[in-house]
């Protein structure tokens, strides 16, 4: 897959077949769109093309009261550009979404956007797809224009569209709701996210559990709800030279427990997310750090001190193994 950020400097696609939308959590609901896509592209000999808007539209557009919506997201760019990368599509064009874009108006949106930077063979969207200026374009537009700029437009059906809704919406309530189960049948894969390992209290290691402290850089990533969660890591290795970053991606993945809470045992006020990574004895400060949430374990509690922590945590160890090693 090509990955496209300038779209004043697209490649001439052949006979592209191209959809257009975002995609967060390319979750089995999207992967019908793509497959419908590639099926279109296989008939003319095309080329498969997704254009996507970073930063996400509902950013950008400031909604009738002057505010703009803050939104988490199932996936920052570069976790969509991993996710997109598996499904084999020939181009990706990542377009910047400015209000200087949102205010063009359909017309424009259509001949100097979709026709001169792509010229499409056929475009697929769903019926209720709305573009331009104060989202006056619609798929009876693109419709009317097919005969003019020579492209066909092509409809997602209804049932597929509302399947992916449908999975976006419960995809966020799951994670929401400390339903992992669920929000990982709808994404098709594992949930996960990306952060730093920073310093802690150092409390961690005289309790007999280190916990490397995890700071999300992406501020629109949606973190599951608080909990203790049996979860699969990656981390990046600095190489001995010091200048390459490479994931343990090729090993097998570390195994885990995590908590994302306040840590009211210890007087936290502050949610943090934390990991204490089984078998594994190593400093990790700084260093990038992969969690794959793979199952909810139990709620957060108020501990009466330590050593009822550390009894719960040697429970909780017990509770992930189990979890993690019957799959
Ligand atoms: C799997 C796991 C479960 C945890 N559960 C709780 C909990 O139920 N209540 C609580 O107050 N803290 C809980 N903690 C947080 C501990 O209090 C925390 O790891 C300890 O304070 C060490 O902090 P430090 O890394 O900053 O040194 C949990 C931590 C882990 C890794
Ligand atoms: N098994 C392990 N799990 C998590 N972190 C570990 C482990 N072994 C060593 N570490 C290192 O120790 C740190 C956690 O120790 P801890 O005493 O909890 O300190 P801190 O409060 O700074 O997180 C991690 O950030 C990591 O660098």
């Amino acid at each position: 897959m090509r990955v496209h950020r300038d779209i004043n400097n697209l490649p001439l696609f052949k006979n592209a077949v191209i959809t257009i939308g975002t995609f967060d959590g390319v979750h089995t609901g999207h992967l019908q769109i793509i497959n419908q896509l590639k099926k279109e592209a296989g008939l003319v000999d095309g080329e498969t093309v997704i254009i996507t808007f970073h930063p996400h539209p509902r950013m950008i557009i400031t909604k009738p009261d002057g505010s703009k919506t803050a939104i988490k997201l199932l996936n920052t760019l570069s976790e969509k550009i991993e996710l997109l990368q598996k499904q084999n599509i020939d181009h990706l064009v990542i377009v910047p979404f400015t209000v200087e874009f949102s205010e063009q108006t359909a017309e424009e949106y259509i001949k100097n956007f979709l026709v001169e930077k792509f010229h499409p063979h056929s475009i697929i969207i769903g019926y209720d797809h709305r573009f331009g200026n104060k989202r006056q374009g619609d798929y009876k537009l693109l419709e009317a224009y097919q005969s003019i700029f020579n492209f066909k437009v092509k409809e997602i059906p209804e049932h597929v569209l509302h399947h992916i809704i449908i999975s976006s919406t419960k995809i966020r309530h799951a994670l929401e709701e400390k339903d992992i189960n669920t929000a990982n049948e709808y994404l098709g894969y594992t949930y996960f996210f990306e952060g730093k390992v920073v310093e802690g209290n150092k409390l961690g290691r005289t309790l007999g559990y280190p916990t490397a402290n995890i700071e999300v850089t992406n501020q629109n990533k949606l973190i599951p709800a608080n909990g203790v969660y049996a979860v699969e890591l990656e981390i990046d290795t600095i190489l001995q030279d010091n200048s390459i970053v490479q994931r343990t991606s090729n090993m097998p993945h570390l195994k885990g427990m995590m908590n994302i809470g306040t840590r009211p045992t210890v007087g936290g006020t502050k949610t943090v997310i934390e990991v204490n990574i089984f078998d594994f004895d190593q400093t990790i400060y700084d260093q990038n750090i992969r969690v794959y949430v793979k199952y909810f374990l139990r709620d957060e509690v108020k501990f009466d001190g330590l050593e009822a922590l550390k009894e719960q945590l040697a429970i909780d160890k017990i509770n992930t193994l189990q979890v993690l090693n019957k799959n």
